[in-house]
C-alpha cells in the first residue's frame, strides 16, 4: 500500500517528539568519510572504502551484533569538539525539516573515553548543537547517556561517577543502557541505576533498551532491577500479558523503532512491528529512527513505514503523537505548547483524511 499524498503531508507536518536516537547512530557515510580524513583516522582493514560500498553493507545487516561491529568503528572518526557538534546539527537540522519539535537523544560516551576522547569534547561538542538547536530551529532537546552491555559494569559504574558533573550542570538528563543484548541482562546493571538514583538530580530519566532481540524477560528485569519509567524498543513485551497490564497502568512508553528492528532482522517486515496491539492496550509508544544513517530512514520515514503497513486513521496518530508528548521528559508549559500543535495540525487534516 502507498501512503497518499495528503497523509503524507499530515504525517509529515504532525509534530514530532524523537525519543530513540542514538547521534552517533546520525553518522552519514559522507560525514564518516569526511572526518576519516579530516581527522587523518586509519579505518581498518576490509571496512568499506566508498560510500557507496557503506551503504551498500548499511542495507546487509545480518543481526544487531553486525550492525554493532561496524558502529563502534564508525564513531571512530568522531575527535574534536566540532565533529561531535557537527553530526549532531546535521541530525537536528534534517529531523526538523520532518517535523521534530522535541528530542531526547542518545549519546554512547563509553564509545569515545575508551579511545581517549575527553569527556568535555564529546559533552561539549553535543551540547553546542542542541543549544543552537533550540534557539535556531525552536526545538526542544534531552541528552541521555547510554551505558554500554558489553563492557564490564565495573567501567559503567566509573563511567556513571565521571559523568556526575554533568548531570549536576543539568547537561545529561537521563541514563540509558544499549549495546549487544543477547546474555548481558538487564540485572547486571542494577548498580550503576541505583547509583544514578542517589547521585543524579531528581527528575533524571531511568530507560533501558529491552526486548529488542530478547524476549520479554529482559523488559521484566529492566522494570524489576533497573525500575526503569522507559523501555527502549521493547516490543517482545507483547508476547507477555502481564508486562503489557504493567506497561499500561504505569504508563511506560516504548520507543519503537521500526525500520530499526527491520534492518537488524529482528522482524522480516514493518507489518510485524506489534502497533496494533499496543494501540489496543493502552500501551503508550513512539515512532524512532533509533540510528538513522544505518537503517534507511529519519523519523518521517518511520512513520511512513508504519503507515504504508497498518493503514492507520488521523486519530491513531493524534494517539501516538499525544503519547510522545505526555511520556516527554519536559516542563508542562512546553508540554502544552506542543499538545496545541498536535491539534491545530489535526484540524488542518481531520476533514481532509475522512
Ligand atoms: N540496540 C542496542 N544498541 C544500540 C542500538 C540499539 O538499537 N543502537 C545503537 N546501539
Ligand atoms: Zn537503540
Amino acid at each position: 500500500m502507498t501512503v497518499d499524498s495528503t497523509m503524507e503531508s499530515f504525517l509529515r507536518e504532525l509534530p514530532k517528539c524523537e525519543h530513540h536516537v542514538h547521534l552517533e547512530g546520525t553518522l552519514e557515510p559522507e560525514l564518516l568519510f569526511k572526518l576519516a580524513s579530516r581527522n587523518n583516522v586509519k579505518l581498518p582493514k576490509g571496512y568499506p572504502k566508498t560510500v557507496e560500498e557503506l551503504s551498500y553493507r548499511y542495507e546487509h545487516f545480518k543481526d544487531l551484533q553486525d550492525f554493532l561491529d561496524l558502529y563502534y568503528v564508525g564513531m571512530s572518526v568522531l575527535q574534536k569538539e566540532q565533529d561531535f557538534e557537527d553530526l549532531a546539527w546535521e541530525y537536528l537540522n534534517r529531523a526538523h525539516s520532518e517535523g521534530l519539535e522535541h528530542v531526547e537523544c542518545f549519546f554512547d560516551p563509553q564509545g569515545h573515553t575508551e579511545r581517549g576522547i575527553g569527556m568535555d569534547v564529546v559533552i561539549h561538542g553535543f551540547r553546542n548543537a542542541l543549544t543552537r538547536a533550540e534557539k535556531e530551529l525552536g526545538i526542544s532537546t534531552k541528552l541521555i547517556m547510554c551505558l554500554l552491555k558489553h563492557l564490564p559494569v565495573a567501567n559503567s559504574l566509573q563511567t556513571m561517577k565521571d559523568f556526575k558533573p554533568y548531570y549536576q550542570k543539568g547537561w545529561i538528563h537521563g541514563l540509558g543502557l544499549d549495546s549487544t543484548e543477547i546474555g548481558n541482562l538487564p540485572e547486571k546493571f542494577t548498580e550503576c541505576y541505583k547509583y544514578g538514583r542517589e547521585n543524579y538530580p531528581e527528575g533524571s530519566l531511568y530507560t533501558s533498551h529491552a526486548g529488542e532481540e530478547g524476549g520479554p524477560e529482559y523488559v521484566e528485569q529492566a522494570l524489576k532491577y533497573l525500575k526503569v519509567s522507559r523501555i527502549d524498543h521493547g516490543i517482545h513485551s507483547v508476547e507477555d500479558p502481564v508486562i503489557m497490564k504493567t506497561l499500561a497502568e504505569r504508563d511506560i512508553l516504548l520507543t519503537v523503532c521500526p525500520l530499526s528492528n527491520k534492518r537488524l532482522q529482528v522482524v522480516d517486515d514493518v507489518s510485524e512491528e506489534p502497533i496494533r496491539e499496543l494501540l489496543e492496550s493502552g500501551v503508550p509508544f513512539s515512532i524512532n529512527s533509533d540510528d538513522p544513517a544505518y537503517f534507511g530512514g529519519y523519523i518521517l520515514d518511520n512513520y511512513l513505514a508504519v503507515q504504508n503497513a497498518f493503514n492507520l486513521s488521523v486519530e491513531n496518530w493524534i494517539t501516538i503523537a499525544r503519547n510522545s508528548v505526555r511520556c516527554s521528559v519536559i516542563d508542562d508549559s512546553r508540554k502544552k505548547d506542543l499538545y496545541t500543535m498536535i491539534d491545530k495540525c489535526f484540524h488542518k487534516y481531520e476533514a481532509l483524511l475522512d
